[in-house]
């Protein structure tokens, strides 16, 4: 677990003084409604750094000292001794700043994490128009050719589990694949899994301290991501090679298409997880298969067949495993070759009905599940699939 922590940057191990150098808390106090739209992006701001990979030193510090700055103003704290080293080069920092401006502090906080955000994009996503293969990160794989744009999730032996980077990654992905030059774009996996769903461990920040803030940001990660694909404009087919657990079953809501091989499953076990629904299945699902079919997948965990949820509507078409590849590709080649406007256009009217009740019944979601995710049920659950690798 230990070592899993120590992936995200913001709680790396120590290895050199500065390398201490940790980001303040999601605690902000700035009140009045005027404010509003500049907290919020500050906020977000303030979880999307906790994503990104290590910035260096030099960059930990601008941030920690635009941050304090911004939520304490100028500095008011003595200076720490000279061998106290961590402490003194966060001062310095913060003190250079001199009489900055909160709200200019704030701005140059949200520009600084957002050019960090795209320079890290930049290298590991496909760039627009593309058009052959690109290289993504280890665990997501963004291709482009022949007018698809094919993201895959490549963590076969974690059977695809999302890590909070690949959130991060896959809505940077569906960000530039609205852009590229693209007609279609599919998400499928690598190996035996389409995908595991959240990766469990995700949730080892919420067990080991801090608990509301990092609830608060894994429920912004989690709402920014759900809103990608409700907003993604072109069409986007989900290409299911093998099972499929949790969020990766309620997105397919979501999805244009979904061709499933008859050894995929869908399993959703949320209550035996202390979770509830989210991607939108709340309302998709009942609406898609009738509300008794759709609560004994969200409610009661019930394990769907291939050929199942094909006949409940979630899957499109079920191929057997051995052609599956050749003829899902070979039909995804005829529909790339459809006049894009069209197809987005198509998409657009359907999508335009429902976009805002989405948007809700996706916040309405995420709200109830950052509940959840304090919940005795649920951090039982997860610590029990942690400590013991529990199989559902
Ligand atoms: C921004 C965050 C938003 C959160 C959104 C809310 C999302 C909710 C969900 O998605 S709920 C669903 C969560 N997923 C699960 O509960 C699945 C848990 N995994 C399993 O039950 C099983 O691993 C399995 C049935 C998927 C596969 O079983 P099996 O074929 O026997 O393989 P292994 O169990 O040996 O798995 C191999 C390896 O992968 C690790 N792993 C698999 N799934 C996950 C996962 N979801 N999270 C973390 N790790 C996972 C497993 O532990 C093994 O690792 P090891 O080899 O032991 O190191």
């Amino acid at each position: 677990m230990a070592q899993r922590l120590a992936k995200h940057w913001c709680l790396s191990a120590i290895r050199s003084p500065l390398q201490v150098i940790s980001f303040p808390a999601l605690q902000l106090h700035v009140s009045g409604t005027a404010m509003r739209a500049d907290q919020k992006d500050f906020e977000n701001a303030v979880t999307r750094v906790k994503l990104l990979k290590d910035p260096g030193n030099e960059m930990k510090l601008k941030l920690y000292a635009l941050y304090k700055q911004a939520t304490e103003g100028p500095c008011n704290v003595p200076k720490p001794g000279v061998f106290n080293l961590i402490n003194k080069a966060k001062w310095d920092a913060w003190n250079a700043l001199g009489s900055l401006p909160k709200e200019t502090a704030r701005q140059n906080y949200v520009d600084l994490v957002s050019s960090l955000s795209s320079s890290s994009a930049s290298s590991s996503q496909v760039k627009p128009g593309a058009d052959k293969e690109q290289q993504g990160s280890e665990n997501l794989v963004v291709t482009s050719e022949n007018g698809i744009t094919k993201i895959m999730l490549n963590r076969p032996t974690k059977k695809n589990a999302i890590t909070t980077q690949m959130y991060q990654e896959i809505i940077l992905a569906l960000k530039a694949a609205s852009k590229d030059d693209s007609t279609i774009t599919v998400l499928t996996g690598n190996g035996d899994y389409y995908c595991s769903g959240n990766d469990l461990s995700n949730f080892t920040d919420v067990l080991s301290g801090e608990i509301e803030e990092k609830v608060k940001s894994i429920a912004i990660l989690l709402r920014d991501f759900v809103d990608c694909f409700i907003d993604f404009p072109k069409p986007l087919i989900a290409v299911v090679n093998g099972p499929a657990v949790g969020i990766s079953v309620t997105l397919l809501g979501l999805f244009d298409a979904v061709y499933a091989s008859d050894r995929a499953t869908f399993h959703t076990p949320f209550s035996q997880l202390g979770q509830s629904p989210e991607g939108c299945s709340s309302y998709i699902f009942p609406k898609m298969m009738g509300p008794a079919k759709a609560k004994e997948m969200l409610i009661f965990g019930k394990k769907l067949t291939a050929g199942e949820a094909c006949a409940q509507g979630l899957v499109t078409e079920v191929f057997p495993d051995s052609t599956f590849q050749t003829e899902v590709w070979t039909r995804l080649k005829a529909y790339s070759k459809l006049p894009p406007n069209a197809m987005r256009i198509s998409k657009q009217i359907i999508r335009n009905m429902e976009k805002e009740k989405l948007h809700a019944v996706n916040a309405e979601e995420v709200s109830v599940l950052q509940e959840r995710w304090l919940s005795d049920e649920c951090i039982n659950a997860v610590m029990n699939f942690l400590s013991k690798r529990a199989k559902l």
